[in-house]
């Protein structure tokens, strides 16, 4: 059985390649890192790390790679596989389209035996998003006939790997826990399952619990202690003013989520205690840099803030944190990040209404666009009386 996994990166190495192999897939990684690919193709194996006091280890058999660049390689490597999946981050997909529907099509000449592509990114219908970038570069007549093999189950995927700096580029340290949770109702013909994954009928109870209470809590530790001056997030977790504003928001969504799906208010709440415990691994070093990254996608209308706070202001459940978590994202001002610098820029020369409008999609007249301006200007002022103490 072949699976090929697009993303040689933490999570890819860490957790997605780990679990396809220990489930029988020999697993071709597809990235455009020459470094990792040739340490892959020539060791074909990688260690993986537990982020725990015996840090227990795991070395990763049955492994190769190929160059992402190279289209015509990684065609012939669809045409062939069992699985496909990706985690190369959500705005990558639609640059690994053109090599998959190039795939697909080969597939189809060959006879198309059924092929689930998954993608483990952190957004609300990541398969069906790249599904839409991949059919962008099929013919109507390929469409119709990928529609009877080819399906994009969503999914769902959590565990912390952070930012990785040991001697052996292929190593890995993750946190002992995940989760893998995919959208079996998509799924067609004899499937191979994936040792480890939790197949569900419906994802999006899921997927939202997930981003919307890991991710929101982790980009707010991340923001807030940005400006508090942290550098990772086990530093920014042991300031009570921190804690306070990630509870607060975890509060907020959770109140949301319990009501929207019916979720057990209990096991919620020690979902998010766990959680929490998750984010203070001591055995963990995760960069605040890593943790706000791409802030423009964070704060975007269908991402981790913007969209429980939304979801949250409908069911007249107030988001004090979460605005405010929208507000200490927008002065993320971090120059080696893109995203932030793009934001950074966009600020300065159209002011905060308009950067609000633009990126949240919240129009000046929404309560909740006035709510964040305001915690905007609040944090701005704290920010400059600090720098004159
Ligand atoms: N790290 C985590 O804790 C974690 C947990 C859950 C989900 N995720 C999600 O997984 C995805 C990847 O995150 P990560 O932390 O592993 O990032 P990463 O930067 O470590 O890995 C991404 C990999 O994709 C590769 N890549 C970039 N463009 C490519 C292309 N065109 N073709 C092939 N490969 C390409 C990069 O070279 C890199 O090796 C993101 O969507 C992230 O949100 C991350
Ligand atoms: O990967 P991002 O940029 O969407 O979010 C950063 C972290 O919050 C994220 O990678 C978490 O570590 C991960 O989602 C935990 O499952």
């Amino acid at each position: 059985m072949k699976a090929v996994h697009f993303g040689a990166g933490n999570i890819g190495r860490g957790f997605i390649g780990l679990l396809l192999s220990k489930s029988g897939y020999e697993v071709t990684f597809v990235d455009v890192n020459d470094t990792l690919v040739e340490l892959l193709r020539n060791k074909g194996q990688y260690k993986v790390t537990l982020a725990n006091e015996q840090a227990d280890s795991v070395i990763v058999e049955n492994v190769t790679a190929i160059d992402g660049k190279n289209t015509a390689l990684v065609a012939e490597a669809i045409a062939d596989a069992d699985i496909v999946t990706t985690a190369v981050g959500v705005s990558v997909l639609k640059h690994i389209a053109g090599a998959i529907a190039e795939g697909i099509a080969l597939r189809l000449s060959n006879g198309g035996r059924p092929l689930p592509i998954i993608a483990c990114e952190n957004a609300i219908g990541g398969s069906t998003q790249l599904k839409h970038h991949v059919y962008e570069h099929l013919s109507e007549a390929m469409k119709v006939q990928a529609d009877q093999t080819v399906v994009f189950p969503d999914a769902a995927v959590d565990r912390i790997v952070p930012l990785q700096q040991h001697d052996d580029p292929l190593l890995v340290t993750v946190e002992p826990f995940f989760e893998w949770t995919v959208d079996r109702s998509a799924i067609r013909g004899d499937f191979h399952k994936i040792h480890g994954v939790h197949y569900v009928d419906q994802l999006l109870p899921y997927i939202e619990r997930k981003l919307f209470t890991v991710n929101t809590g982790h980009c707010i530790a991340a923001y807030q202690g940005f400006l508090s001056g942290y550098e990772t997030i086990q530093q920014a977790m042991k300031d009570p003013a921190v804690i306070a504003e990630v509870k607060g928001a975890l509060l907020e969504s959770g109140a949301m989520l319990v009501k929207t799906y019916s979720f057990d208010e209990a096991s919620h709440q020690q979902y998010i205690e766990q959680i929490l415990e998750r984010f203070i691994n001591p055995y963990l070093t995760d960069e605040i840099i890593r943790v706000g990254r791409s802030p423009i996608r964070k704060i975007s209308p269908n991402d981790r803030l913007v969209k429980p706070a939304l979801m949250a202001y409908k069911l007249d459940i107030p988001v004090p944190h979460l605005t405010r978590a929208i507000a200490a994202a927008l002065l993320f001002d971090e120059g080696s990040d893109p995203e932030s610098a793009e934001l950074q820029t966009y600020i300065r020369e159209h002011g905060v209404h308009a950067a609000i409008e633009k990126f949240t999609e919240l129009s000046s007249d929404h309560p909740l666009h006035a709510q964040i301006s305001t915690e905007y200007a609040k944090l701005t002022e704290q920010r400059s009386q600090a720098s004159a103490k």
